[in-house]
């Protein structure tokens, strides 16, 4: 059981980081960014009046337009009267604020919906709903949330009858569907009949009724249900506290306090508040009791409590600093985005239950690298520990979204049904940026899996975890043949450390007992002995992974080379360029390029790592291979920019020079180039900014490849616009070699190794075509 990972952190300092958190810069957690250009009058004339005009009187004469010339679609109100906000209780709408802006952060988060948070001093149910429904043209969805029951029942009813747009009281349903795709999972590792399981429900709130409604349709009987709220145990005949759908759940029971109704019970659903189960209530469960402790922020009883009396407990709260975090969260974003993309006239039953089944189906999935390095690389895989995905997990957007917007289309409430669900995947996951949408493309034109023909790359490092993490991927995926360099032995036991069994039968060279050794100690031998090598250094330096490996590659044993986890760069680059060297006999030398990808581009930097300061050949050269990258790599033909301190002439340093000589040799050697320069950064990025300023430029978009004057300012600038720029950094790519050989930092995160390796693989499909091109 996981124990919250911050536990050194006293209560009174998380307390204070909170605040700190909330308080730091621009106040609060959200800000309105414009989505179109707002830098010219022209563009505040279009965006403002009089341009405005015209979308307005589209709409007017067709409402639906609406979607199409505005943020209604894509835009949900969180909406409260902070009646019971998390389990704080009736704290009114002003101090609920902070809970709603969070909400609508992780809207944006994992589902890229927009929200505006509107917190209402309403109390009576007919002013909440008449207020909502003058909110309809606004918004394509409302999230009713912290609504206290029964208010909320009666609000969210009605507002449904009478609003055409999907309405959700998140702590109803967002509660009740997470909660609901955990009971499977936990009924299913217990090998309980869901028939016949004896439930506990402690709350008679919004949660805790909507859960209690949700499990009885998963297939919990009524009988079987006990719930209890401020007063007991909710028995029939009792009249303290009572309404309407408190009543349904009031059964003939002796039990009166909730320790009298934890007697036996197999699962307990905690919807109330902070501390109200004992230790000896839980001791009083069944076998493997099932406890969901979901009251926010501090649940019914704590894992650890809990943990103290009982090993055989299945435990769930609703935080994230414990395993099985059954929180909405894992809900309300996915579920809406379904809903949205269908159009969808509200959110029904069929689509609350297609959320819950792909969740609880989504939990037998192996889990992905990147979400166990979200977790701490935490191992999760399902069973008691691990009921329902993370939120973190980006499958869950691609796994609920196109649910829900198919029970949507089935039960007939979608008015724009989706045609192509392959498209449709495609966009959900392009929403949650680049990087993934990049690789799927280079990974689709690689030979595909089952194929003979995979490009066989070789990894010198081969005892380190990080390479055998990735390299274990990539055997799953089955599109890369990879090659491991070092002693079988401790490469096995390693493996075994790591639990990545998959690899016990792949192919593991020791260099030196190897078949190929004195062919390549030969070869290197021949290459440099007028360089000063010896055979016998030669024999020595063929023992080294990246001598060894370049060998490999250059005689056609391999196709690609990736190094670099352990080692620093020059290290790994002197060996390659010793028994390889660049693509052309002529001026062209190594330069290293790094892809940068944002959520809405992507741009290629060049050099980065290589070549300290590169006259103004060099640069041609540097551009050429990058541009010819940016080609293999986005299918596009690029943009090319040459940066400076200095704009198309205005300053005659020679540094400034530099970079316009070499546009002229850039495009002399390739007059289909689209290159320009010496341009200052921002010219080269904004578009705006080069057309306002420089309308003679030949770039008419913002440049897709900057080419930088030295080493250092591409070097610097990188690691910037990865820190501090929110891009994803994929290289640096080598080029121009005759073999694709790269090398990853020693920094590299195991999912960057698989990139690198994807990319490599691609580089060496593209050098073997061009290859047989020019031998036919
Ligand atoms: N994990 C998750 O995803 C979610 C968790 N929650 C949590 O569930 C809890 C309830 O929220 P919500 O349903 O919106 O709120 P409501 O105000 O609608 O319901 C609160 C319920 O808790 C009961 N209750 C309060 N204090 C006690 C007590 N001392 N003993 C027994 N019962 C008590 C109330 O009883 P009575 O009816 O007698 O007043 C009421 O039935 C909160 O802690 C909230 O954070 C809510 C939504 C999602
Ligand atoms: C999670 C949530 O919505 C609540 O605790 O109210
Ligand atoms: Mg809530």
């Amino acid at each position: 059981m996981t124990t919250p990972t911050n536990e050194t952190t006293s209560a009174e300092e998380k307390y204070r980081l909170a605040l700190d958190y909330h308080a730091h810069g621009r106040a609060g957690k959200v800000e309105i960014t414009p989505t179109k250009p707002t830098m010219t009058a022209r563009d505040l004339s279009l965006a403002y009046s009089p341009g405005v005009a015209a979308p307005c009187l589209e709409i007017a004469k067709n409402p639906d337009d609406v979607y199409k010339y505005t943020a209604k679609g894509n835009l949900v109100a969180v909406l409260s009267n902070g009646t019971a906000v998390l389990g704080l209780g009736d704290i009114g709408p002003l101090a609920g604020k902070p809970v709603m802006e969070g909400k609508g952060v992780l809207f944006k988060r994992f589902a890229d919906i927009d929200v505006f948070d509107i917190e209402i001093n309403n109390r009576s149910v007919e002013e909440i709903v008449r207020t909502v429904k003058s909110l309809e043209p606004t918004f394509g969805g409302i999230n009713l949330e912290d609504i206290k029951a029964p208010e909320c029942f009666e609000v969210e009813t009605q507002l449904q009858e009478i609003m055409d747009i999907p309405i959700f009281h998140d702590d109803q349903h967002g509660t009740a569907i997470i909660g609901g795709a955990a009971f499977l999972n936990a009924c299913e590792i217990t090998n309980r009949d869901i028939s016949k399981v004896k439930v506990v429900v402690s709350g008679a709130g919004a949660a805790a009724i909507a859960t209690a409604n949700f499990l009885l349709e998963l297939g919990v009987k009524r009988e079987n249900v006990l719930m209890a709220d401020s007063k007991g145990v909710i028995y029939k005949g009792r009249t303290e506290g009572m309404n309407k759908y408190k009543d349904a759940f009031a059964n003939e029971t002796k039990c009166r306090t909730l320790a009298d109704a934890m007697v036996n019970a197999d699962a307990f659903i905690g919807c109330s508040a902070k501390g109200l189960v004992s230790k000896d209530m839980v001791k009083a469960m069944a076998k493997d009791p099932i406890i969901f402790a979901m009251a926010n922020p501090d649940p019914e009883i704590t894992p650890e409590e809990v943990a103290q009396v009982r090993s055989d407990a299945i435990m769930a709260t609703g935080r994230s600093d414990y395993a099985n975090q059954v929180n909405n969260v894992l809900c309300f974003p996915f579920l809406f985005r379904g809903a949205l993309d269908v159009r969808a006239r509200k959110i029904n039953e069929e689509m609350k239950k297609a959320a819950a089944m792909a969740l609880a189906k989504l939990a037998k999935e192996e889990v992905p690298e990147d979400v166990k390095r979200a977790y701490g690389n935490e191992n999760f895989s399902f069973g008691r520990n691990y009921l329902i995905p993370k939120p973190f997990d980006k499958r869950v957007l691609t796994w609920v979204a196109p649910a829900v917007a198919k029970a949507a289309m089935d039960s007939g409430v979608a008015r724009m049904p989706i045609e192509d669900f392959n498209a449709y995947a495609k966009s959900l996951q392009e929403r949650l940026g680049q990087v993934g949408s990049i690789m799927r493309n280079i990974r689709s034109r690689l030979p595909g899996a089952g194929k003979a023909e995979k490009p066989r790359i070789v990894f010198p490092e081969g005892t380190n975890a990080r390479i055998l993490k990735a390299v274990s991927i990539l055997r799953d995926e089955g599109l890369i043949q990879p090659i491991l360099l070092g002693n079988k032995k401790i490469i096995h036991r390693k493996m075994d450390e790591l639990g990545v069994s998959n690899l016990k039968d792949l192919e593991i060279i020791y260099p030196e007992d190897n078949a190929n050794y004195e062919t390549f100690v030969k070869d290197y031998f021949t290459q440099r002995q007028r360089k000063g090598v010896s055979y016998s250094f030669a024999k020595d330096t063929m023992k080294r992974g990246n001598y060894f490996g370049s060998m490999m590659v250059k005689t056609g044993n391999a196709d690609g080379m990736i190094t670099g986890a352990t080692q620093n760069y020059p290290e790994c680059i002197r060996p390659i360029m010793k028994v390889i060297g660049t693509n052309s006999p002529g001026r062209a030398k190594v330069a290293g390029i790094m892809m940068l990808v944002f959520k809405q581009r992507v741009v290629f930097l060049a050099d980065c790592t290589v070549q300290m300061n590169p006259d103004a050949h060099d640069l041609a050269d540097i551009a050429l291979s990058a541009a010819q990258m940016y080609r293999n790599v986005m299918q596009a033909e690029p943009r090319v920019a040459f940066l400076s301190y200095s704009n198309f002439g205005s300053n005659r340093d020679p540094q400034a020079a530099k970079m316009a000589e070499a546009v002229k040799i850039a495009k002399a050697k390739d007059p289909t180039l689209i290159a320009d320069g010496e341009m200052q950064a921002d010219v080269a990025v904004n578009a705006d900014i080069m057309k306002n300023l420089f309308e003679f430029c030949s770039l008419d978009k913002a440049a897709d490849v900057l080419i930088f004057p030295d080493l250092g300012s591409a070097n610097i600038s990188y690691k910037l616009l990865a820190q501090l720029g929110g891009a994803t950094s994929i290289g640096p790519i080598l080029l121009p070699l005759k073999y694709a050989i790269n090398i990853v930092q020693r920094t590299s995160t195991v999912d960057e190794i698989v990139n690198m390796s994807h990319l490599t693989a691609l580089i060496s499909q593209e050098i073997k075509a061009h290859r047989a091109l020019k031998h036919s």
